[in-house]
């Protein structure tokens, strides 16, 4: 298995079996879409059949709802859940406060709502994701169809005024149509290459009709766990080791 694997997906790898330790039976746990987050949904059905490890998982898609039942993970709603213990998660990118862009894949709204309901939320990803600044990765936003054209053209007007150095704004498609979330919207892709002040830009985002959510998570990543492709993960916790201060937590 290891052999098949590239570097990135063993580094991956190494980051979600690191998180997947954070997880101890009888929690409720945020299970995060992508690449990454499919590892520790597999470690953690792993972990169920090899120690009895139980918990309830609240998957942040359909995508990784399917795996979790795959994997004989109880599978429940944020409704019948209430608050959840930890939620694990991929990113895109990550900046020193570990403020993120998430929605690569589509899935940044259930993320986004599922992150905010637990009272820990872990980031998993492989070295490359660690940025100085976001923005070189295209910021998803989900828009609803409906007006989608309007909604286009205010998010164009909104970025031209802020501090970004791209401002090339792009329907996703998969095989040639737009893509659909498992909301039933759309993704534009916004592609920014430096974003100076992403508080602005996030609730500039939220203020324009149409717009349901952007994929920058503000103030919500507690923990980073870098994996290696050598199979090292480095914990990373600004809270505790760092300053502590992350100045969006209380806004966003
Ligand atoms: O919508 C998708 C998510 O935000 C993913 O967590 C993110 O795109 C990272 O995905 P991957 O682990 O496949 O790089």
């Amino acid at each position: 298995m290891t052999d098949t694997l590239s570097s990135s997906d063993l580094a991956k790898r190494a980051s979600a079996l690191k998180a997947a330790e954070f997880v101890e039976s009888g929690m409720k746990v945020g299970l995060g879409t992508g690449s990454t987050a499919a590892f520790l949904v597999r470690r953690l059905g792993e972990r169920m059949r090899e120690e009895g490890l139980r918990i309830v998982g609240v998957p942040t898609s359909a995508q990784t709802a399917r795996l979790a039942r795959e994997e004989g993970i109880e599978v429940a709603t944020l409704e019948e859940t209430g608050r959840l213990d930890i939620c694990i998660d991929g990113a895109d990118e990550a900046d020193p406060r570990l403020n993120l862009i998430k929605g690569g894949g589509g899935a940044l709204l259930w993320e986004k709502i599922v992150a905010t309901a637990a009272d820990r939320v872990v980031v998993i990803a492989d070295a490359g994701k660690r940025v100085p600044v976001l923005g070189a990765f295209p910021l998803p936003v989900e828009v609803i169809p409906f007006g989608l054209s309007s909604t286009r053209r205010l998010i164009e007007e909104a970025i031209a005024g802020l501090d970004v150095d791209g401002r090339r704004v792009e329907l996703r498609l998969r095989d040639g149509q737009p893509f659909v979330t498992d909301e039933g919207n759309r993704i534009l892709d916004l592609h920014l290459g430096r974003i100076g002040d992403p508080l602005a830009l996030a609730l500039r985002l939220n203020q324009i009709p149409g717009v349901v959510e952007n994929g920058l998570f503000l103030g919500i990543a507690d923990t980073l766990v870098i994996g290696h492709a050598d199979g090292r993960a480095e914990v990373v916790d600004p809270g505790a080791a760092q300053d502590g201060d992350n100045i969006f937590r209380e806004v966003v």
